[in-house]
């Protein structure tokens, strides 16, 4: 089995189904847990994609017991998949390993009682004693379980088994927390059993970015400041904090998104090619083009970034409240719902193309997109008079909703007159599939169980991303951000004034 060769061996991971192991679900009761982690499961269990012997212990304070826990989880899956989704001989199986323990994380005494019960359900399920430790809990918990874990001695791989462990984001709020949090996991598992957790790379069209780079011959040539004049990536949301409020407020959007899900996507899009897919030498990459980002000056946050924050409007024409005015948040708020920061990369791919990166709550439409902007191709025929839409060729990756690839090139309109006109040329991923993609969950889940970290983020990839935020955020904290954009629209208008100066326009319908 060559697992180690990341997404080339694609094909063969998706015959492929991991040894038997416990998933012990710290914050099983919660949120997570119930909208993605457990249907994740159950749809790879249901696909044939799990062991018969696959074990989830759920951990968390509210006391259910094992019934309780697996009816909890089957109304949830229900509406995850809708009824009709849910087989009802695959459940009766899967639910036969849900198992549950009410128990307070930060009692050292309840991690003894845990070791207990995963000794007498490995045994019963034959799991083989492979670990898997998920932390759905606030990042607050994070070291504390880790150390409890260690000092308990269920860290350990050995001659029984693995036992990795998977953290949830955010990881760290700032540098320094994030510096810290890796420190202390890394005193109970070593780098290659930690799996620290960025839903965005479990997406498929995320995926789709490396193979449409590498995979395409007509890319590469192009993929450069000769050909390319700037990239915009987005990250827009309708929804607001959705009653995360008091979470949100010591988040914002660069910590909430940008640090992780958006230069994620940056990197994919402006690494050098990886020497090959091995895990390791992609990391090497997403982290090697971050660490020739342009760092941020107080000069350059305030010529080259825009920050935001919602104010009532309509989404969908409902009418919906202000930020401030949300559940858990402060009436004075200076959180910023809305970030754009201008990135640049000095190095010989990149010299003088800038990448506009934004994400926002409460926008006009969910959208998670990159745009290439190429040049005006030197030589062209067509005077501006004889176009009828006037940019240059795009690339269009649409990540979500309805995942698409666009190339924009001119055409001759149809008619006797030569007029000059904008197409697109989409592939549209549900085209090639029916139904939705997968979730991104059930291929990070399935993943860890298999051992291959490539979509997961590496140490130093998470520091480099604070590192470059970390000085934004600072200037920032300097003063709030007042609401400065209405709820349903495309954000601040002191971003499109940004773009403009430029000569750039987003790409807004
Ligand atoms: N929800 C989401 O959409 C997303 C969440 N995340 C991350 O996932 C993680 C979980 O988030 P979410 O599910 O929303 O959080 P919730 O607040 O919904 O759930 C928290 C869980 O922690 C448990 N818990 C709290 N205190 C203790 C304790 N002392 N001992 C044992 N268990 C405890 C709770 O148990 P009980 O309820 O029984 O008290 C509950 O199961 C966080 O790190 C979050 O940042 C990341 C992306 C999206
Ligand atoms: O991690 C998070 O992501 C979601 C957006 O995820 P998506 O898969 O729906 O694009 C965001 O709403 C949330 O605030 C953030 O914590």
């Amino acid at each position: 089995m060559k697992v180690w060769d990341g997404i080339e061996t694609v094909g063969e991971r998706a015959r492929e189904i991991p040894e038997p192991c416990t998933m012990i679900l710290f914050g099983a009761s919660g949120d997570l847990a119930a909208r993605k982690l457990v249907p994740a499961l159950f749809r790879l269990f249901q696909e044939g994609q799990l062991p018969a012997e696959f074990t989830v212990v759920g951990v968390s304070l509210s006391q259910l017991g094992n019934e309780g826990f697996r009816a909890r989880m089957r109304a949830a899956v229900e509406r995850a998949h809708g009824a009709g989704g849910v087989d009802e001989a695959a459940w009766s199986v899967f639910a036969r390993g849900l198992f549950y323990m009410s128990m307070d994380i930060t009692s050292a005494w309840d991690y003894a009682r845990l070791g207990e019960l995963l000794g007498q359900v490995e045994a019963e399920r034959r799991t083989r004693g492979n670990r898997l430790f998920y932390l759905s809990v606030s990042p607050t918990f994070f070291g504390d379980v880790v150390e409890r874990l260690g000092e308990a001695g269920l860290s350990r791989s050995n001659a029984k088994g693995w036992s990795r462990i998977i953290v949830e984001k955010p990881f760290g709020t700032d540098l320094s927390s994030a510096r810290e949090l890796n420190t202390r996991i890394r005193r109970h598992f070593d780098e290659q059993r930690i799996y620290r957790m960025d839903h965005y790379l479990g997406k498929e069209m995320v995926q789709n970015l490396m193979v449409l780079r590498f995979a395409n011959g007509i890319f590469e040539p192009l993929w450069n400041h000769r050909h390319i004049d700037h990239v915009q990536v987005t990250c827009a949301e309708p929804l607001g904090v959705e009653g995360r409020g008091r979470y949100y407020e010591q988040a914002g959007v660069v910590r909430d998104m940008i640090q992780n899900h958006a230069f994620q996507v940056l990197s994919l899009i402006a690494m050098e090619p990886p020497a090959s897919l091995d895990p390791e030498a992609v990391r090497d990459e997403k982290v090697r083009v971050l660490e020739s980002a342009r760092p941020f000056t107080p000069e350059r946050i305030h010529a080259e970034c825009v920050r935001g924050q919602y104010g009532p409007g309509h989404i969908a024409g409902a009418p919906v409240c202000g930020y401030r005015e949300e559940p858990g948040v402060s009436p004075t708020s200076g959180v910023e719902t809305y970030a754009m920061l201008t990135m640049r990369f000095d190095n010989a791919r990149w010299a003088g193309v800038p990448f506009y990166v934004r994400s926002g709550k409460r926008m006009k439409e969910r959208v998670t997109e990159v745009v290439v902007q190429f040049k005006e191709g030197r030589g062209n025929l067509f005077g501006m008079e004889q176009r009828e839409r006037l940019s240059a060729n795009q690339l269009i990756i649409r990540i979500q909703p309805q995942e698409s690839v666009t190339l924009r090139v001119a055409m001759k309109a149809p008619g006797r007159a030569v007029r000059v006109r904008d197409m697109d040329m989409s592939y549209f991923y549900s085209s090639m599939r029916e139904g939705p993609p997968p979730e991104a969950y059930e291929r990070l889940l399935l993943d860890s169980m298999l051992g291959v970290s490539t979509l997961y983020t590496r140490e130093d990839m998470v520091d480099r991303a604070w590192e470059l935020v970390m000085p934004v955020l600072d200037e920032w904290s300097k003063d709030g951000a007042a609401p400065n954009y209405a709820a349903g629209s495309w954000g601040p208008e002191a971003a499109s004034r940004l773009l403009a100066r430029h000569g750039h326009t987003w790409n807004e319908e």
